[in-house]
């Protein structure tokens, strides 16, 4: 069923965007994609496969020659229009992520801001790329550095923020200089669609940006996009054991990567903590997008001197969530993507039971509502041998670990292998500074359980991956430093 659009030409079903035109997959093959709220068809899109990515990555690195030449202003001006057709459109967008993720739609209003956000803050870095004059070690020599585009660039992103992944790749790309062949998630690839619809109505020249949909040959074009000779660059967001698969191909024509991978953030509370901004943080942190986002909370420790306390306001604020459809007025959580994510986290949560966690809010899949609905759920009297210790529950249960001192709980959070967000909670300066350098993360979340921000480097560590998206340095992610030495030039001066 078609989605309700104020312009329903948003909604491209059955073709991708190649060369600027909408084009069906060479094979005529197409996939369902379904609304992970009522399991209803929303509708198909090409299943495309290593021969129709070629047709994208050829028309990427023909429109690259021109595209390199224009100015960092003129790039500035497409995504300053791109970013103004997303704001105008925002609650066709919104609404579109509302379907295909499931998460309530003031949550996707919010993403298509974060989304558009971006565009804006890349189109202002665009024009603002210098090189540098360097003092020669030569005698004679002047050395000047100038950035160049990297060229085609292979992006490949998740369905958990089905706007807002696409255009962090995206905005930095263009603003570079660089070209674009992004695969859309298959779960949610009719948002990428509209926004790339959005991008021919802004006047993005035709090849700049490419979108490809697939479902079933998802390895194929990952293969693609990772060998492919034309493509300079690949920056992947999703699991770690799919980003390392995609190096392992890439190294093949060693591409410049970015990777942004999984996440297991521990939130700590110290003792001197105020208790409400944690609660609050927490809420925030651990029940976004209903867990499904790599930042949110998995481990939550708690002093022990306010453990109880802590845990007792945090469980009345979960009682108090709704979940349901997204659509729905009053809903404060949505559906998980699909019922692989409901069973994991069900695995998650009776795990935390048997080895002795007590469930205290939740704990149950919600069949009344559909498959892919699970209960908020809270569990304290969590243990180290427990699955959500280690691995990334990527869904709404938040155990809740007591601790006893600064040393032992920041050894717990550095036991991960991986490391992209953390947060913690406390009103002592010092120790606010030892944390904070201790903890093996790439982001920080300080006194608060919110840390997204175009303007702030986004990107972790360990097997969490490298690069930065967003931010000052999210633009050189997709730019060469080019070296040019000019000799000869400390002859003395001519003339008397
Ligand atoms: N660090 C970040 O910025 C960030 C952001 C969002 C999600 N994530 C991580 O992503 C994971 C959740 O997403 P997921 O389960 O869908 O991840 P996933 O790795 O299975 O999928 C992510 C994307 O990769 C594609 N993909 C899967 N296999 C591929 C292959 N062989 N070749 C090419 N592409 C392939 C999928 O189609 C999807 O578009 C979590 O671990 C989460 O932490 C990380
Ligand atoms: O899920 C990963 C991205 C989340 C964010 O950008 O806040």
């Amino acid at each position: 069923m078609a989605p309700k659009l104020n312009d329903p030409s948003l909604f491209k079903t059955d073709v991708c965007y190649v060369n600027g035109e909408w084009v069906k997959a060479g094979s005529g093959k197409t996939f369902e994609v379904h609304d992970p709220a009522t399991g209803k068809l929303i509708g198909t899109c090409p299943e495309f496969t290593a021969k129709d990515t070629d047709n994208a990555i050829a028309a990427a690195a023909t429109a690259f020659r021109e595209f390199r030449t224009k100015t960092g202003r003129e790039r500035s001006k497409l995504l300053r229009k791109w970013y103004d057709l997303m704001m105008e459109n925002s609650d066709d967008l919104a609404t579109l992520i509302t379907l295909e993720n499931g998460k309530p739609l003031a949550d996707a209003k919010g993403e298509v801001n974060y989304a558009a956000s971006f565009f804006e803050w890349f189109s202002e870095e665009a024009p603002r790329v210098y090189g540098d004059t360097i003092p020669a070690g030569v005698p004679g020599n002047r050395v000047v550095t100038i950035k160049e585009p990297v060229g085609v660039c292979g992006l490949i992103t998740p369905w958990n923020f089905p706007a807002a992944m696409i255009t962090r790749k995206i905005g930095p790309a263009l603003a570079a200089g660089c070209t674009t062949v992004c695969k859309a998630p298959g779960e949610t690839p009719f948002t990428s669609l509209a926004i790339a619809e959005l991008a021919h109505r802004a006047g993005i020249p035709k090849g700049v940006v490419n979108v490809v949909t697939t479902l079933n040959n998802t390895p194929e074009i990952g293969e693609t996009l990772t060998t492919h000779p034309a493509v300079q660059k690949v920056s992947f967001t999703g699991s770690t054991g799919v980003g390392k698969l995609l190096m392992k191909q890439a190294s093949s024509t060693l591409k410049i990567l970015s990777m942004e991978l999984g996440g297991n953030a521990p939130f700590i509370v110290f003792d001197d903590a105020d208790i409400d901004t944690a609660v609050a943080g927490a809420i925030a942190s651990k029940f976004r997008s209903s867990g499904q986002t790599c930042v949110c909370a998995n481990r939550i420790y708690v002093q022990k001197g306010i453990y109880d306390e802590f845990a007792e306001k945090f469980a009345e604020k979960v009682r108090a969530f709704k979940v349901g459809n997204g659509f729905e007025e009053g809903i404060t959580h949505g559906p998980l993507i699909h019922d692989r994510a409901t069973s994991k986290v069900d695995d998650h949560v009776k795990d935390a039971e048997k080895k002795g966690g007590k469930v205290v809010v939740g704990g149950q899949k919600m069949p009344d509502l559909g498959s892919n609905f699970y209960q908020p759920t809270v569990i304290t009297g969590m243990t180290k041998d427990m699955a959500i210790a280690s691995e990334e529950t990527f869904g709404p249960v938040a155990g809740l670990f007591p601790f006893d001192t600064e040393k032992e709980v920041v050894d717990l959070a550095n036991a991960a292998e991986v490391g992209l967000a953390g947060y913690f909670f406390s009103r002592d300066l010092e120790r606010i500074t030892r944390v904070a350098e201790a903890l093996e993360v790439g982001m920080i979340g300080v006194n608060t359980g919110l840390i997204s921000d175009p303007a702030a480097p986004f990107g972790g560590v360990k097997q969490s991956g490298f690069g930065r998206e967003g931010s000052k340095y999210g633009i050189e992610e997709y730019q060469n430093i080019k070296t040019i030495t000019y000799g000869g030039m400390g002859k003395p001066m001519q003339g008397s």
